[in-house]
């Protein structure tokens, strides 16, 4: 997404007024009117970005040996005034420029809002706590607590600073100051309490200490507040104290932190609002130590197929936070990953291009896919409830590795699942698939299609379910591509059931092949006249042992590409010659058996051409594709329907 300020920002002597963002003001009316009911997090959120501040200016000042900032005493400092009611959040991090302030806090950068915001308008009042969650609640969400909140901000090596100020209706204001701390503070003007609705006193010592402690304990900063300490003598005094443990979670081993701790620490990398679903640790000791703590979240976000979709985990080297989003530590079908990598022995300036060649990052790629992989495997025998949950949300990138993950081919298929025949609720896996199969089976039969509703309701499968064999719906648009790179498993090769010659008759039973010659001499003569008729449209008209109720279906070649794919094709902007398939003709059906008797006693009557027209027109609409002249197809249709009344 462009990101521009507003264009109608207009401009004082010193103060500027901005208008947010349409979408920027969108989400803060959702803030304002709170309808999300855990206000807490709002500090976790400001701690956070306090955090990453402190993260980016370490990482600056390694990066970049000119700039001239004291690290030695990187903190987060929380400040309250309780006359006043206001909270401040303050650090002394990387902070930003004006420019920076009117982008990055003006503007919902994030792609996918726009899509997100339209939902919430739908789904007004159940979706939108999961909305914000979506959004990973950020800065705005101070507003769920305050009716105004101001932010002064000082970039390292800059002289000048920038206030903002907003009560969070349609605008705010910007102007540059000359005198402030380096780093940022954002300042809330509480709202009053309201407890019954979730808005606590926030301005209390205690309700600061327990959600610094609740949400922020594992930030590897100190988080300090000014705090009040009776002696033993009876007097009181006032002392700065670090609230949080600052351990950082990765690592511990795994039984010393509680799901809780695992929870909230997923919940600051990760920037959702839900419990993960898995949390995976690694420990690799010896000549290339690392610690990793990776995260499979619940839910998938609403962008995982989108192109700049934020994917990769963060890189640590020695406790020191190197980069966030990075993408050479878990492969793409992956990318829903989250978590933390900590590296012994990589530089602190390594930058994306090296590490993409680097090989103990590579080695580190493998190490941790195989370690996801296992999760999964894990969660898959030993609760079902859980791998569905994974499957529904992850499986249709998951099985992107099938293709681009060779090594790990054989694990992937052993703990991909789909949907199938067998069940119309659970999905199967193929080794599921392969013990149910009976003696007279020899493949295992899958289609491809647009939804499990098209497939099912397809003239291919006729026969298949005549048969009671199993057949597997694949309505991913990876499906379309991975079935033709994996030949077989488990020695059974896996066969589309809409495309190629299929004789299943002749698979089970050879007896049958004089009667199945007989047929063809009958049809030989209307099978060439329809070929020869549809010309245009179709390679080759056949019978078929496929279709037990329908007249006809038509089948792709057994290398060619199915229909689906070809829309994919299309609708990436590829050109494609259109391909021509083959149609099959169910001997046994009424329709068919009619039309070679009136074929064999009127030859090639005006009228038996427009029913062969309705007949391929019709195997088009039966696997939901799309007429190339719907018009005519209704006009023969109605006349032919007329003769008959
Ligand atoms: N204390 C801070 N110091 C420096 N930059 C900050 C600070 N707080 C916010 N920012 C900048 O403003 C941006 C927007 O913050 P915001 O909290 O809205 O979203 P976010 O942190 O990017 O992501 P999320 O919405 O997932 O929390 C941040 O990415 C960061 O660049």
């Amino acid at each position: 997404m462009v990101v521009r300020p507003s264009e109608r920002s207009s401009v004082s002597t010193q103060v500027e007024t901005h208008e947010f963002q349409a979408e920027a003001q969108q989400l803060l009316q959702l803030m304002v009117h709170s309808i999300y009911s855990n206000k807490d997090v709002f500090l976790r959120e400001l701690i956070s970005n306090a955090a990453d501040a402190l993260d980016k200016l370490r990482l600056e000042t390694f990066v970049d040996k000119d700039l001239q900032v004291d690290t030695s005493d990187l903190h987060v400092q929380i400040e309250v005034d309780r006359e006043q009611r206001t909270l401040t959040v303050r650090d002394n991090g990387i902070g930003m420029s004006r420019a920076e302030v009117v982008q990055l806090i003006g503007t919902i950068a994030k792609s996918g809002t726009a899509e997100l915001l339209a939902k919430a308008r739908e789904s007004q009042e159940s979706g939108s706590a999961e909305l914000i969650g979506q959004f990973g609640v950020g800065f705005y969400s101070s507003f769920m607590v305050a009716d105004r909140v101001s932010l002064v901000t000082r970039r390292a090596g800059e002289d000048e600073a920038t206030r903002w100020e907003s009560d969070g209706s349609g605008t705010y204001t910007v102007e540059t100051v000359q005198e402030a701390p380096q780093g940022t503070a954002v300042t809330l003007r509480l709202r009053p309490e309201e407890a019954d609705d979730g808005l606590f006193d926030y301005s209390s010592e205690h309700k600061i200490r327990e959600l610094v402690q609740r949400y922020s304990d594992f930030i590897t900063w100190p988080v300090r507040m000014e705090v009040e300490r009776s002696d033993d003598d009876g007097s009181t005094k006032r002392e700065i104290e670090t609230l949080n443990s600052m351990k950082a979670l990765w690592a511990r081993s795994r039984d010393e932190v509680s799901d809780e701790e695992y929870a909230q620490f997923y919940k600051h990398v990760s920037r959702d609002w839900r419990d993960p679903l898995e949390v995976i640790a690694v420990s690799a000791e010896g000549t290339f130590e690392y610690k990793a703590l990776l995260f499979i979240p619940s839910h998938a976000p609403g962008d995982l197929f989108a192109e700049d979709h934020r994917q990769g985990v963060q890189l640590y080297v020695k406790r020191v936070f190197v980069m966030d989003e990075c993408a050479a530590l878990v492969p793409p079908y992956l990318r829903f990953v989250k978590g933390v990598v900590d590296a012994q022995d990589l530089s602190l300036n390594v930058s994306r291009e090296i590490l993409q060649q680097d090989r103990q990052i590579t080695l580190m790629r493998r190490r941790l896919t195989k370690k996801v992989l296992s999760a999964v495997k894990h969660m898959m025998s030993e609760d079902h409830e859980r791998y569905a949950t994974f499957w529904a949300e992850f499986g249709a990138a998951f099985k992107e590795g099938i293709l681009s993950d060779a090594e790990n081919r054989d694990t992937i298929l052993e703990i991909a699942s789909f949907a199938s025949t067998h069940d119309a609720e659970r999905t199967t896996t193929l080794r599921q698939y392969v013990e149910r199969m009976g003696e007279a089976q020899r493949d295992i039969y899958f289609m491809t299609g647009a939804s499990r509703s098209i497939i099912e309701s397809s003239p291919h499968i006729e026969a298949f379910r005549a048969k009671g064999y199993e057949v597997l719906l694949l309505t991913d648009p990876v499906d379309e591509v991975w079935v033709d790179s994996v030949a077989e498993f488990d020695g059974k090769p896996l066969r589309s059931i809409a495309k190629g010659e299929l004789d299943l008759d002749a698979e089970e039973d050879e007896s049958a092949e004089p009667e199945r010659e007989q047929r063809q001499e009958e049809f030989a003569g209307l099978l060439s006249w329809m070929t020869a008729l549809l010309e245009e449209q179709v390679k080759e008209v056949r019978l078929s042992s496929r279709l037990t109720t329908s007249p006809a279906c038509l089948v792709s070649g057994a290398h060619e590409m199915t229909p689906t794919m070809e829309k994919l094709y299309r609708a990436m902007g590829q050109e494609l010659p259109p391909t021509k398939r083959v149609l099959e003709l169910n001997p046994a059906h009424a329709l068919v058996d009619g039309l070679r008797k009136a074929h064999d006693e009127r030859g090639d009557a005006a009228g038996l051409a427009e029913t062969v027209e309705l007949l391929h027109g019709s195997a088009v609409l039966a696997e939901g594709g799309e007429l190339t002249d719907p018009a005519r197809f209704t006009r023969l249709l109605a006349d032919h329907l007329a003769r008959d009344l």
